[in-house]
């Protein structure tokens, strides 16, 4: 179990953040109010994630990051400093801290941060243990999504597809990625060695959709010079997945029921019947129950069917989900490209989490794969997105500015998602920044602190490799060499094992 130990003095900071932590992350956070007190509550006490507060002007934050990591060098750290303190940048990623937060902190980028420190807690630590959280940023069979609720879709699915029998009824709206379900449905379960047959049932004319499912014999009807095999008999030993089912006509409706039922039925104009081992697989973007209510959809069925229900949240109800999907789609419409996405800046990432998604996964899908065509280079700003993911969107107060979203070098996707958030890159005078203008942090600094920012992020995106990162920085590799070594970002890179030419 996964455990966070949050340090601040400042109280009410302390519990706010807390609170949502232990809210969006789903794991205990323990408090401290000093280091002297953190430390004594980590006696008889493991944790994953340590969050200090630097403890100005003693630095009493970097020093219990030394310590807790000579305790234990597998924690991961995190400590909050105060903006353009280039200097504590510095000494706390010296120290081992693996990011850095700017106070005062700000919500939604202190939760991206935790989840990704915890990601890399995960990755490169525990990786014998690569259980559910690396679903989140691989995919689970493909099917991207790190919010609660698809996390416990996919334990559900591996439950279901351990038995290989049960009927599973998949409802969610168009483009929520019922296909994709029933594909890892069959991938997890006994039956995988065998086929995954897809009919779509508002694809086919009713007429069809008969012999196409059940097959016929040899002159059942006029031009049935042959028997073919139904979509049953392909899927024998498999699965058969059917798409739509709520479009299905009651006659064939009842037919179907009885391969449930009897595990039998007859090609059309048969007359022997043939035994079906197969799983059905049935999905809807229609709302069952109340199709049964109008008489649309016969109840004995709908219950038969609906042994385990899986239900696919709609994109708007998983915003979290958002900006690793962007990142995958990225990844796959990058591919091949000479100019590349590098990536969505905070406010425009935010104004898409505003947007209500009718089409779901696939309409993000869509405009990740047409931004890739037509825009085609470097970050996409609020003004590049079409009109419609715009209306309604105010622009973003800087308290829920977002992370922004960069591309991973498509060819070397395997690096860990882990990210450290920079500023956004089209809106310089966000919080931080303008929070440091009034500490009289000079303009070099920022810069400088900035330049840190991106090539720390670059390198953990390519594990290391500092020849890709200074190809996803646009820079020479020699200049990137330079500026690692006149940063002293080496010690940092040591210390996650990830100093590589
Ligand atoms: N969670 C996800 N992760 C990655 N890709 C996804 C996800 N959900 C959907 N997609 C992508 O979105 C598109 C639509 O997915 P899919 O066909 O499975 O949806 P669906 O719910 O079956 O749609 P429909 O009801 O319209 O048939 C596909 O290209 C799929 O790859």
């Amino acid at each position: 179990m996964r455990s966070i130990l949050l340090v601040d003095n400042d109280r009410l900071g302390r519990e706010t953040l807390a609170v949502m932590l232990r809210k969006e992350i789903g794991c205990p956070v323990l408090e401290a109010d000093s280091p002297e007190e953190a430390l004594e509550s980590l006696d008889g006490q493991e944790i994953s994630l340590l969050i200090s507060d630097l403890f100005a002007p003693k630095d009493l934050g970097v020093e219990l990051v030394k310590a807790v990591l000579r305790k234990n060098p597998e924690v991961v750290s995190v400590v909050m400093l105060p903006a353009g303190n280039r200097e504590a940048v510095v000494k706390t990623l010296q120290a081992g801290a693996l990011f850095y937060l700017n106070k005062p902190t700000d919500l939604d980028e202190a939760i991206i941060v935790t989840a990704r420190s915890l990601e890399h807690y995960d990755l490169l630590v525990h990786k014998e243990k690569r259980g559910p959280k690396i679903r989140k940023t691989e995919g689970f069979h493909g099917i991207i999504g790190q919010s609660s609720a698809m996390q416990t879709l996919f334990n559900i699915i591996e439950r279901v597809a351990e038995d290989g029998e049960s009927t599973v009824l998949i409802q969610g709206e168009s483009g929520t990625g019922k296909e994709m379900v029933a594909k890892a449905v069959h991938a997890f379960s006994p039956r995988a060695g065998k086929n995954f047959v897809p009919l779509n049932c508002a694809a086919i004319p009713d007429d069809l959709l008969e012999s196409e499912l059940f097959g016929y014999v040899k002159g059942a009807f006029t031009g049935a010079n042959q028997s073919k095999q139904g979509r049953i008999q392909y899927a024998e030993g498999g699965t058969l997945f059917l798409d739509e089912i709520g479009d299905m006509k009651p006659a064939l409706q009842a037919k179907l029921l009885r391969v449930l039922q009897e595990k039998e039925f007859e090609p059309v104009g048969g007359l022997k019947p043939v035994r079906a081992d197969v799983r059905i697989v049935a999905a809807t973007h229609r709302n069952l129950e109340d199709s049964v209510k109008k008489g649309l959809f016969r109840e004995d069925l709908y219950y038969r069917l609906s042994v385990v229900p899986l239900q696919i949240p709609p994109l708007r109800e998983r915003k979290e989900d958002i900006a690793l999907l962007i990142e995958k789609f990225m990844q796959v419409y990058n591919r091949g490209r000479k100019r590349a996405l590098a990536g969505f800046t905070g406010e425009a990432l935010a104004a898409l989490q505003n947007y209500a998604w009718p089409g779901n996964v696939r309409e993000l899908e869509n405009l990740v794969q047409r931004l890739a065509i037509l825009h085609a280079e470097g970050l996409v700003s609020t003004a590049d997105l079409p009109e419609k993911y715009r209306a309604g969107f105010d622009g973003v107060a800087p308290e829920v500015v977002s992370a922004p979203v960069l591309s991973s070098n498509p060819v070397r996707s395997a690096a860990p998602a882990a990210q450290i958030p920079v500023r956004e890159a089209d809106a310089p005078s966000t919080d931080g920044e303008v929070e440091a203008l009034e500490n009289q942090a000079d303009f070099n600094t920022l810069v400088s602190d900035f330049e840190d920012r991106l090539i720390l992020q670059a390198l953990t995106r390519t594990g290391g490799n500092k020849k890709e990162a200074a190809e996803l920085l646009n820079l020479k590799r020699t200049t990137l060499l330079e500026k690692i070594k006149k940063k002293q970002l080496d010690s940092f890179l040591a210390r996650v094992g990830r100093n590589k030419d």
